[in-house]
């Protein structure tokens, strides 16, 4: 299902792409000055045969012709058979995978101003088939650039988010109160979307929704928030997702949890026990923390997609203009020749030595995107996630359930991350 949906957008892309596109393109024979020396794209590694055919070679390789249930299980496998570069039939044309953080800064690097990308898919399915107006990931041209200006006045600037961050330290003590009385997340994820709600509502109107408590009537309220603000609604949801999946690496591992508490106790001793966004400037191992979370359970399938603008030498290939190319950050985070041990959950590897330097390329851990079209929330979701993490340490000890402590999350994508069981924790209070 995913992969039809998303081979239908980026054929979409492609074909409404070029001559509709408001973008500044160069001469494309001033790009390009290694071309004598690479090779063509028809060389890039590919699977040929049936599976190069147009429109159903990407199908033949999916459920049930072969085992890959999932789009990202389906890259995973051809990255360990073809390495750092690839194409695919995708519809008519090829998308290009790249795994490489130098080749990804290349793409990245040489974005445009109005940087062109495939739609996020199940968003514009869904924009389409209920008539509604698309929401800013799915545009693309003049109308994202105006689109995206206004709102990221309100949504970018570190002073904008930090008013919020007293509405949100007050929807998280509420919801201690409530968690004391429960001693248990049964549902963590159920409980990170009241959360969530419960903090869009004080963002939109300054009010309380009453989703904290959980009941039909709080249920029923999500759902219709959900879908009153699909635009930035959805989004929101993303943050829930991520944060269940990081509360769930703090209690499976209680050194880290107990070193990161120490860190919030510090710094809430000079902030009266709240925390808003400069405070987090002075976490380093709380950011060092998400990071790691992030790298283990990447927050979004594969990474951020683009089609790029003119030629491009990738790879050591001549890759064409109007090509998408998926830069697949998700396997690149788990590549032991971009982090030691990727297996291995170790925030440390964030932290910067003495002096200031950290062995991390760049351009290999993208999961809020890249430039501007990076994502416009990550201010918000970083400090709701902080911000109810904070808080949480400060008043319990969190512990997976006995007998599950060697589990792994059992997770899956719908673009973004999603944990595929219910995450049951421990809440034992300090
Ligand atoms: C932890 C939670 C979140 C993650 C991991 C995340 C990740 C992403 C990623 C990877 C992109 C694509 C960036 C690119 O292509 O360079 C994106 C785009 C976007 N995100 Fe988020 N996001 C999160 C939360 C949010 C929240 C809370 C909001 C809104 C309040 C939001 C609003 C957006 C918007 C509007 C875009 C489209 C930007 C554009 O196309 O110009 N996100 N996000």
């Amino acid at each position: 299902m995913l992969t039809r949906i998303r081979l239908t957008s980026i054929l979409q892309s492609v074909r409404s792409g070029p001559g509709r596109a408001v973008i500044s393109l160069r001469s494309e024979a001033t790009v390009n000055k290694n071309a004598v020396s690479t090779k063509p794209f028809e060389n890039v590694p590919t699977r040929t045969g049936i599976y190069s055919w147009k429109y159903i070679g990407l199908i033949l390789q999916m459920k049930p012709f072969t085992k890959n249930s999932s789009y990202g299980e389906f890259v995973h496998g051809l990255h360990r058979e073809y390495g750092d570069i690839f194409k695919q039939r995708v519809g008519k044309g090829w998308v290009v995978y790249l795994f490489n953080p130098a080749d990804i800064e290349v793409v990245l690097r040489e974005e445009s101003r109005y940087p062109y990308k495939s739609p996020l898919v199940l968003s514009s399915i869904f924009e389409k088939r209920k008539n509604i107006r698309p929401s800013l990931a799915s545009l693309n041209g003049e109308e994202w650039r105006s689109r995206r200006q206004v709102a990221q006045e309100k949504m970018l600037r570190p002073a904008a988010v930090r008013n919020y961050a007293p509405l949100i330290n007050d929807v998280a003590d509420d919801f201690m109160v409530i968690l004391k009385a429960e001693g248990r997340m049964k549902d963590t994820l159920r409980m990170m979307m009241s959360y969530a709600t419960e903090s869009i509502g004080m963002l939109c109107f300054n009010k309380r929704l009453g989703c904290l408590q959980r009941s039909r009537e709080s249920d029923e309220l999500m759902f219709h928030v959900r879908q009153l603000f699909h635009q930035l609604g959805e989004h929101f949801y993303h943050t829930s997702n991520n944060l269940t999946c990081f509360l769930y690496h703090l209690a499976k591992y209680p050194e880290v949890q107990d070193k990161l508490y120490n860190e919030v106790m510090t710094k809430m001793q000079s902030t009266d026990g709240n925390i808003d966004y400069s405070a987090l400037n002075s976490m380093p191992y709380m950011t060092a923390c998400v990071r790691e979370s992030f790298r283990v359970i990447f927050p979004v399938m594969l990474g951020p997609l683009r089609i790029i603008e003119k030629p491009m030498v990738l790879g050591g290939y001549n890759i064409p203009s109007w090509t998408p190319i998926h830069l697949c950050s998700q396997i690149a985070c788990q590549d032991s020749r971009n982090f030691d041990g990727p297996t291995i959950f170790r925030p440390e590897r964030w932290l910067r030595d003495e002096s200031g330097k950290r062995n991390i390329h760049p351009f290999v851990f993208l999961p809020f995107g890249f430039g501007v079209r990076n994502c416009l929330g990550q201010r918000f979701a970083l400090q709701e996630m902080y911000i109810f993490t904070a808080k949480l340490l400060k008043h319990f000890r969190l512990k997976l359930p006995p007998g599950t402590e060697e589990e792994d999350l059992q997770y899956h994508y719908k673009t973004f991350v999603l944990p595929s069981n219910t995450v049951d924790i421990i809440l034992e209070e300090r």
